[in-house]
């Protein structure tokens, strides 16, 4: 699992660890790291000139002294800043280094920091870090401007003028968007979140030394973690052990959902999938997973609302009474995945006072994410503010609901109701899997996991890697259609089991 923590705890933990050590000790560390990193990435680019820019605070210096540090390529420091870090700058210059420095408002750039740039093969960014607020000024801008387009663009702790915090997203204001980042001691929200991580490039964490105790405040699964949370069978397993998942999916109007989120269950393996739902989604689901049971029965979780009409189907010939089932299961306790029309239903279940006592993850997009927060809270939320805050958003969203709440979109956010658990935060899907039903899949293959006991946090931030993987393994660097997804998910599981 890579974890990210607040900055504030990142200060308060390299502070402690500083005191111990003497004085300059801690960036020096940083600066040898980031120099080992760069001296092998310049090799193996066959990088000869580097030019490192160094802001006015610490990571300034980090990048000054890690310029002393490199030997081999031809290496030139420009300084951005009132006064540059002063031990950082003498260690460069005793090293042989050309240091040219610019006003901090300077409106134009002296040529030789142009000349020097135009003919850079590798740019280390130390102008900003921890310290930086959103967003670059006066001569970083043009100075980042002149970096030429086939520059690797290597960035020291975070992009330069990213949010160290991940909240502030990417283009309101310029901002370094770099090839990689190497960090120090820890990840902080800014290479995690969705609004800042498109800037990070490959991430590299240099050990210095520094660690906390304190809780994270972002979490990612990574591929190792799915061998210690997906529920593998036993030797003493039989279907019902495993779980039973239950699905209230499909109407006459869409019965499509229902044959999407059935396959991926039954794809996930599911000790028993029952299918609740009217005739056509059913006939339709057991010719696709002759496997499935029809019908309601015990199960250990449910998935409901994928087609479904939450103000029920208008089509002429349904008797399709999947919204009162879906109102049934909100009341009872059996653990449940609430997505599409369900969602609908939830909201103004909850706005009349009701929360849930049973565990319960809630996967809308942002589109439904707004809907329920507007539902529920009686303010009005668009689309656009969850896009341009969804971290802020899916965590009021289960504050609000008291539910367990995963957003999807390019990266999937998982949220708790308890605001002292880390955020999950998962990019594991290519963009291809942005197509119709791949929702329903991903509300099929959370639900197994739920059924088969997994708290919904987990249940759901698994999911949506296992989704990412298998959209991958369907169909690797192409178009995937969501049923394809489903079917790999066998494989996927698989790969990821290493079995
Ligand atoms: N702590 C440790 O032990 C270790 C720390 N390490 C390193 O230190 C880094 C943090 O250093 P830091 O605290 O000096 O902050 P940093 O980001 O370099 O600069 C702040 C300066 O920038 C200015 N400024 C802010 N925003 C701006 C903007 N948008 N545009 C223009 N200017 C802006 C701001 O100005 P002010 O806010 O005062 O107006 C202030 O002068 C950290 O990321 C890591 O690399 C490592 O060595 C390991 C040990
Ligand atoms: N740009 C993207 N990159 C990767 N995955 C994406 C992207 N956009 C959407 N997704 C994923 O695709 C799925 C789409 O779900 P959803 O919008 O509910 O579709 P539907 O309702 O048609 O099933 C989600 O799992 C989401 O996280």
């Amino acid at each position: 699992m890579i974890v990210g923590y607040a900055v504030a705890d990142v200060r308060a933990a390299e502070d402690r660890v500083r005191a111990d050590l003497p004085e300059g000790e801690l960036m020096q560390r940083a600066a040898r790291g980031l120099a080992e990193v760069v001296a092998v990435r310049a090799e193996q680019l066959g990088a000869r000139t580097v030019v490192v820019l160094a802001g006015p605070g610490d990571n300034g210096g980090d990048a000054l002294w890690a310029a002393s540090f490199l030997d081999g390529p031809d290496v030139t420091a420009v300084g951005v800043a009132p006064r540059l870090h002063p031990e950082g700058r003498a260690a460069a210059r005793a090293a042989g280094v050309e240091v040219v420095e610019v006003e901090p408002d300077a409106e134009t750039l002296p040529g030789r920091v142009l000349e020097v740039l135009a003919a850079a093969d590798l740019v280390v960014d130390g102008l900003l870090g921890i310290g930086g607020r959103a967003g670059l000024r006066g001569a970083m801008t043009a100075v980042v401007d002149a970096v030429p387009d086939t520059a690797y663009l290597l960035a020291v702790d975070l992009p330069s003028g990213a949010d160290p915090a991940g909240e502030e997203p990417l283009g309101r204001a310029p901002a370094v968007v770099a090839d990689e980042t190497v960090t120090f001691g820890m990840c902080k929200p800014v290479h995690l979140l969705p609004g800042t991580e498109a800037a990070v490039g490959r991430l590299t964490v240099v050990d210095i030394g520094v660690e906390t105790d304190v809780p994270p405040v972002v979490e990612r699964l990574e591929h190792d973690d799915v061998r210690s949370l997906w529920p593998v069978p036993g030797m003493g397993d039989h279907k019902y052990s495993r779980g039973v998942v239950g699905v209230v999916a499909g109407s006459e109007a869409y019965p499509g959902a229902a044959v999407l989120c059935v396959t991926s269950a039954v794809e996930s393996g599911a000790g028993m999938v029952r299918y609740v739902g009217p005739g056509r989604p059913t006939d339709l689901v057991l010719a696709a997973c002759p496997e499935v049971v029809p019908g309601p029965g015990r199960m250990q979780a449910a998935v409901v609302g994928p087609g479904v009409e939450p103000h029920g189907c208008d089509h002429p010939d349904c008797a399709d009474h999947q919204a009162d089932h879906v109102r049934e299961l909100l009341g009872g306790d059996v653990p449940l995945v609430v997505d599409a029309g369900a969602l609908e239903l939830l909201a103004s279940w909850v706005a009349a006072g009701n929360r849930r006592q049973a565990p319960t993850l809630l996967t809308p997009h942002a589109g439904e994410l707004a809907r329920l927060l507007t539902a529920v809270t009686g303010e009005e939320v668009t689309r656009d503010q969850v896009e341009a805050a969804p971290v802020e958003h899916v965590r009021r969203a289960a504050a609000v609901s008291g539910c367990t709440v995963l957003l999807k979109g390019s990266t999937t956010l998982v949220a708790d109701p308890d605001p002292t658990v880390p955020v999950r935060s998962q990019t594991d899907a290519p963009a291809w899997l942005a197509t119709a039903g791949a929702g329903d899949v991903l509300a099929g293959l959370a639900g197994v996991l739920l059924a088969a006991g997994l708290p919904p946090r987990d249940a759901g931030s698994l999911a949506a890697l296992v989704h990412g993987v298998a959209a991958d393994v369907a169909n690797p660097g192409g178009p995937v259609r969501a049923l394809a997804v489903a079917r790999a998910i066998p494989v996927a599981v698989a790969r990821l089991l290493g079995r």
